[in-house]
């Protein structure tokens, strides 16, 4: 089975966050994306709000349970009290932790897991029996996967940042990818099941499926988003000039 695609809609809301206007709607981004057949939706709320806000949760919580039940919701954030309130409240389908800083740019390291394992197994027992799947954020690395499974969690996502950042250099991407399959097989041989995220692309995406061919899930937002401006942009400024009459 390969891997689930579940479409990150932060950029969308970034977008959205430019004005206080309702457009463009991050819920409807999440139709668009499970009409056209994505298998789940992630957000990765952060306390400034600057991409996701808390009030977009229960919407697509809502939007999944009434028009698309067969597909996935998934949190991402660092493990703080207001953001494990804020998954009970709103019941994603997964939960994935994440070491973040609030005044990171963006994700940018997976949990050290022999350092943190004592923090994070209290955490992931709550969430486990709070009826979630947990997925721990990873670094490319084989070290630590005993002390993510000893955590309790379901799986780890593999943090693909610096993967993705080799799109010129064929070279160095072989050499990532090598790590990624390394990480994967130490996570898979203490019976974790993998995820893959960031700064994924069309381009990178199939090398990485091919090497990593038992990934479970991977979450793409900024990548597919530039995309879908790209792919959508000469259609919408022909829209654009008939509305003005040209
Ligand atoms: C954990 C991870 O890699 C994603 O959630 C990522 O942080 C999303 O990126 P932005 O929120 O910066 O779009
Ligand atoms: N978990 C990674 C994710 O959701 C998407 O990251 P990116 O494609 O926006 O870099």
């Amino acid at each position: 089975m390969p891997a689930k695609l579940s479409v990150n809609l932060n950029a969308v809301a970034l977008l959205r966050n430019r004005r206080d206007l309702p457009w463009p709607d991050v819920i409807h981004f999440g139709r668009i994306s499970l009409q056209a057949g994505a298998h789940g939706l992630t957000v990765h709320p952060r306390p400034d709000e600057r991409h996701t806000r808390r009030s977009d949760l229960a919407p697509l919580r809502a939007l999944i349970d009434d028009e698309f039940p067969h597909a996935e919701f998934n949190v991402e954030g660092y493990p703080d009290e207001a953001f494990l309130q804020l998954v009970e409240e709103h019941q994603p389908d997964q939960v994935t932790l994440v070491p973040d800083d609030p005044a990171q740019p963006t994700s940018d390291h997976g949990w050290s897991f022999v350092e943190q394992q004592a923090f994070l197994t209290p955490i992931v027992k709550r969430l486990k029996k709070g009826g979630f799947r947990v997925s721990l954020f990873a670094e490319p690395d084989p070290a630590g996967m005993a002390e993510a499974k000893a955590t309790g969690a379901d799986r780890v996502e593999l943090f693909t940042g610096p993967y993705g950042s080799t799109y010129d250099d064929p070279e160095q991407a072989k050499r990532e990818l090598e790590k990624l399959g390394a990480a994967a097989d130490a996570a898979r041989a203490v019976g974790l099941e993998v995820n893959a995220g960031h700064d994924l692309t069309v381009a990178n995406l199939p090398a990485l499926i091919e090497y990593l061919p038992h990934l479970s899930e991977v979450s793409i937002g900024h990548g597919l988003t530039a995309d879908a401006l790209e792919y959508g942009m000469a259609g919408t400024v022909q829209r654009f000039l008939k509305a003005a009459g040209w």
